[in-house]
């Protein structure tokens, strides 16, 4: 699968988002080893903390039916820049993906930053860091 697809994939999950109050539809497309794609969007409530961004609506659906082991991620918003993703989604991404695979962070006029897991949350908090001295 090919970068622009997956992009085009993350417009369409950008199409159901669920924005009554911010207004401000988001849609991300995760490509699995296995060529699968897992699309996401955000979904807000009235009680806002309990939004769920595009990005995690993704992995979540992916790590729920089994899908663990992922190559590359396209987010998209109307954003005058390429989207950037928030820091729950940057930790979430973290603990599921190695470090140096590509995030395609566009908007609809067509930019496209690519960047890496890595680069989107230098010095993530990750499991092993949870064991010291008890190994
Ligand atoms: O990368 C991002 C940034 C924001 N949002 C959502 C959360 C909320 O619904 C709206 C405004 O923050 O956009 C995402 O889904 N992904
Ligand atoms: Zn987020």
């Amino acid at each position: 699968m090919e970068k622009h697809q997956l992009i085009e994939q993350a417009k369409t999950a950008r199409e159901r988002a669920y924005v009554p109050y911010s207004k401000f539809p988001v849609g991300a497309a995760l490509l699995t080893r296995h060529g699968q794609v897992y699309k996401g969007c955000n979904i807000e409530n009235s009680g806002f903390s309990m939004t769920n961004c595009a990005e995690r609506t993704a992995f979540f659906k992916a790590i729920s039916e089994g899908d663990t082991e992922f190559e590359a991620l396209a987010v998209v918003a109307d954003t005058p820049g390429p989207v950037s993703p928030c820091g729950a989604c940057r930790q979430v991404i973290s603990e599921f993906c190695p470090g140096d695979m590509p995030v395609y962070l566009t908007n609809l006029q067509g930019d496209v930053q690519e960047t890496t897991v890595a680069e989107l949350l230098p010095g993530a908090f990750k499991s092993e860091d949870m064991h010291h001295g008890t190994k």
